[in-house]
């Protein structure tokens, strides 16, 4: 519990004083006031017994405010706790490194952000004050017993341990099925997520009675593990309502006859049944609140593992360069990299690539699928740090020194793949962030958006729905586009940002790039149109995850080398 009062110490604290304290002792006194009420009565003393019954109100009044505080306070913990608990673990998750949260799926996440969570909520949290009232109560009744007649109250505390006895036999098998029974839960929630994430396909292949198959088989594995968990619960259960009525029965049987040998009186055996409610009734719901907190702690083990896994996050702190100006240039010097493997032996994807990008202009990365395109323009946005030999710099900089917020404030990238939020045009360009009506407009025009705004009603509050539904797939990669271009970086790289587009639009968008003065560009393209390759100021050629030819269009083509080749092949007249 250390580790989570830090999210509301005053609430914290009010609960466990409210319900670890005030409620038991006030409990404690009604037992003590309720002996004093029926011993007046047997007496037929009306005097006391008229006191006793006003004295007994009172301490009603304040039981009932001990218990409402007690609820407020911790349901005021628990609310508090699950809002920055939560917001903590996502800040987590979204701070962590690309790759980490890459190699988990984000059915896992979606799963610790719900189940895991609750569980800790439900289990650990809820149970921890139920167990500091319940042992609590339990102290206050067995010292008030105590008080009343400590001979009756041993025999009665030896049989209430039963139930204890018996919790911590069955603790271990308990917290393996509860772990079992989320890991489970978790699974389920992932097959549903990648279902309904891959629906089109479902679809289009035909494979309904596959995915059903497999829906289920996860669906019945999660409901016997939780009928599994739940019978052994019920045993517990069982077992200390057993104990209970055990309790109750040996409590009154010996009193009894303690009244007979005189050794007590009848309000002495009231007040030590009732007291007797609050060992049974505490020690019953202990029992089954030790199991949920053991639970709880199993969800709580899980979700610090998963975020020990990507709590790698992207060290941006203080002590890294800001960089505010590009001035110069991008150089890469002896770059090779390849991928962190998990499973496999590295595959070198990148080697010995030395490249000189100089600030205003315009390159265009061509190559063979899977040459490393991609690659290299992902290591200039700082996704994967180099693993093997080499540098990148900016500005004589190295690239791994510079604070990340700073960088991408210089350097932008434009994807193949688009993620569309479930929003407004403009928030799909703006992302959050605020920019002026000119900015926004000149964002749309440059990346061909006009014709879509101005032709709904909504303009660019339209709501493109969920992963923009409502969109096309050029449409996508125009927002995608715009972007980009409202954050006005000295550096943009495109890695097939037009690849939905036809020629016509994948031209206008590219010439709209190329006028852009002071621009510094890498564009990553399949289309080999040559009035467009002229307009750059180099060609960057890779194969094989190396540079074979770099210049301009006309020197590459009487070169007749890896572009005259690739373009022999796949130009568009
Ligand atoms: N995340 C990754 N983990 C492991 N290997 C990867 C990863 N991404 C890419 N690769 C591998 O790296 C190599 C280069 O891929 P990259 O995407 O950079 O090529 P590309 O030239 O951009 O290809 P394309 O033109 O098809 O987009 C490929 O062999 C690919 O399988």
């Amino acid at each position: 519990m250390e580790n989570y009062k830090k999210y509301d110490k005053l609430n914290y604290y009010l609960a466990l004083f409210f319900s670890g304290i005030v409620y038991p002792f006030i409990n404690l006194l009604l037992a003590l006031v309720l002996k004093r009420l029926i011993d007046s009565g047997i007496a037929r003393n009306v005097y006391e017994l008229e006191n006793a019954i006003f004295v007994c109100l009172l301490v009603c009044i304040f039981l009932a405010a001990a218990v409402f505080t007690s609820e407020l306070t911790k349901n005021r913990f628990v609310n508090n706790f699950s809002k920055k608990y939560r917001r903590h673990i996502f800040n987590e998750i979204i701070a962590s490194d690309l790759n980490e949260f890459s190699n988990n799926s984000t059915g896992d996440f979606l799963a610790t952000m719900t189940n895991t969570v609750s569980t800790i909520e439900e289990k650990y949290i809820k149970s921890f004050f139920s167990i500091v009232s319940n042992s609590s109560l339990l102290l206050f009744s067995i010292i008030g017993m105590f008080m009343i007649n400590w001979q009756l109250s041993i025999p009665v505390l030896i049989v209430s341990l039963v139930p204890i006895i018996v919790m911590s036999l069955l603790g271990g098998k308990m917290q393996a099925k509860q772990n079992l029974a989320l890991t489970q839960q978790n699974a389920y929630v992932s097959k549903v997520k990648d279902a309904f994430s891959g629906f089109l396909v479902i679809k289009s292949f035909n494979i309904e009675k596959q995915i059903s198959k497999e829906f289920q088989n996860g669906n019945d594995k999660r409901a016997d593990s939780e009928f599994s968990l739940s019978e052994l619960n019920n045993i517990s259960g069982s077992i200390s309502n057993f104990s209970g009525y055990l309790v109750f029965l040996v409590a009154y049987g010996l009193g009894m006859f303690m009244v007979i040998n005189g050794n007590t009186s009848i309000g002495g055996v009231t007040a030590i049944v009732q007291l007797v409610n609050f060992i049974v009734m505490p020690l019953s719901k202990l029992g089954l609140e030790m199991n949920n907190k053991k639970a709880g702690l199993a969800a709580s083990k899980t979700l610090n593992q998963l975020l020990e896994k990507v709590h790698n996050p992207v060290k941006d702190n203080s002590n890294y360069l800001k960089l505010n100006r590009f001035e110069n240039e991008i150089k890469l010097t002896n770059v090779s990299f390849s991928y962190p493997q998990h499973d496999e032996a590295e595959k070198t994807v990148l080697s010995n690539i030395n490249l000189q990008i100089e600030k205003g202009k315009k390159y265009a990365l061509v190559g063979m699928s899977g040459s490393g395109k991609t690659t290299l323009l992902k290591l200039l946005m700082r996704y994967y740090k180099l693993t093997k030999d080499g540098n990148i710099s900016i500005d004589s900089v190295n690239i791994n020194n510079i604070n990340l917020s700073s960088l991408y404030k210089l350097i932008n990238i434009v994807q193949q793949d688009v993620y569309i939020f479930d929003n407004s045009l403009a928030y799909n360009i703006m992302l959050g962030k605020s920019f002026t009506d000119k900015e926004l407009n000149y964002a749309i025009n440059k990346a061909g958006l006009r014709k879509l705004v101005d032709g709904n009603s909504k303009g660019v509050d339209l709501n493109v729905g969920e992963n923009g539904k409502a969109l096309s797939g050029g449409q996508k990669q125009r927002i995608s586009i715009a972007r980009a271009l409202i954050r006005k970086t000295p550096i943009l790289l495109m890695d097939e940002a037009t690849s939905s587009l036809d020629q016509k639009n994948t031209t206008a968008i590219e010439n709209a790039i190329l006028e852009i003065k002071d621009l510094t560009s890498i564009v990553v393209t399949h289309k080999l149109n040559p009035n467009l390759l002229q307009k750059y100021d180099a060609i960057i050629f890779m194969k094989d995850g190396t540079i074979t030819e770099e210049g301009s269009y006309e020197e590459l083509m009487k070169q007749k080398g890896d572009l005259y080749n690739l373009c022999s092949l796949t130009m568009i007249n």
